[in-house]
């Protein structure tokens, strides 16, 4: 990564992710309020409407970024995605994860809510296989090798419980050629040691080629 030439490009980049962030907060704070609410139909017509005239206000304000962009407070390929469903801070999905490197792999703390649920109480079994490819994915990047998933298998052993703060361990198990080969687990971040669900993944590496096929926006410099 080239160092920046003065600190101004690095100080903007941090408070453009500073307001990513915050906005990202506030949609989860409301979606968490808006899918959990009581309250009577007619309070509910009335978000909606004060809602509608937001969403408007913020597209008159400036263009929508085309589908595909890589937004300006990422890093790709890397580990930042501000919008990720999985770890980005300005995502209404995101829990959002937390990754660091660690446990010979890469560790992920969350708490799940309301917008998670699958059975009433526990998370949606999509959901945790979603966590499961995010972090796996984690690990290729933290092995150095960033590739994209061709196969996943989870099994799931006990319901995985909302509102519990959860840990996320996913390692690189094996390597061959282009493959490969990940394994990860989701468990109570109080009880690390009994997976609550388990996965095996098999990532493929990007020849050249294909990478610039799949992702023209992106200089690979
Ligand atoms: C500008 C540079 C950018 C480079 C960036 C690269 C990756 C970055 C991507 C994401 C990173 C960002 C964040 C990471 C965090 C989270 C991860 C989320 C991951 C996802 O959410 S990702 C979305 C779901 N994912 C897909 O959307 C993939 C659809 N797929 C394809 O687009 C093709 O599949 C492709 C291009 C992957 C490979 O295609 P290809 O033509 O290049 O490769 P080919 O078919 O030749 O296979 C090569 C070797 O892999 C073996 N192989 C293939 N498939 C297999 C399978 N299922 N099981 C076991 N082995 C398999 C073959 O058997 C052969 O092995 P062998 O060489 O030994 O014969």
């Amino acid at each position: 990564m080239n160092a920046p030439s003065s600190t101004a490009p690095e100080l903007s980049l941090a408070s453009r992710r500073a307001a990513v962030t915050a906005l990202g907060r506030e949609l989860r704070a409301l979606t968490e309020a808006a899918l959990a609410t009581t309250a009577p139909p007619e309070a509910l017509h009335d978000l909606a409407d004060t809602l509608r005239d937001l969403t408007a206000r913020l597209t008159e304000a400036a263009p929508r970024r085309p589908l595909g962009d890589v937004p300006d407070v990422d890093e790709f390929p890397g580990a930042v995605r501000m919008f990720s469903p999985v770890i980005g801070e300005g995502s209404p999905l995101a829990p959002p994860v937390r990754v660091t490197q660690g446990d010979g792999g890469v560790v992920g703390l969350c708490t799940l809510g309301v917008a998670h649920e699958g059975p009433p109480g526990y998370a949606h079994g999509g959901f945790s296989a979603m966590l499961l490819d995010e972090l796996m994915g984690h690990a290729c990047i933290a092995a150095g090798r960033p590739g994209m998933t061709t196969g996943l298998t989870t099994r799931y052993h006990r319901p995985v419980p909302l509102g519990t703060p959860l840990r996320i361990h996913a390692r690189v198990t094996d390597t061959d050629g282009r493959k490969v080969h990940v394994s990860g687990t989701v468990s109570a971040a109080h009880d690390p040691d009994t997976a609550l669900v388990s996965g095996e993944a098999v990532f493929v590496t990007l020849d050249p080629a294909r990478a610039r096929a799949l992702f023209p926006q992106v200089r690979g410099d």
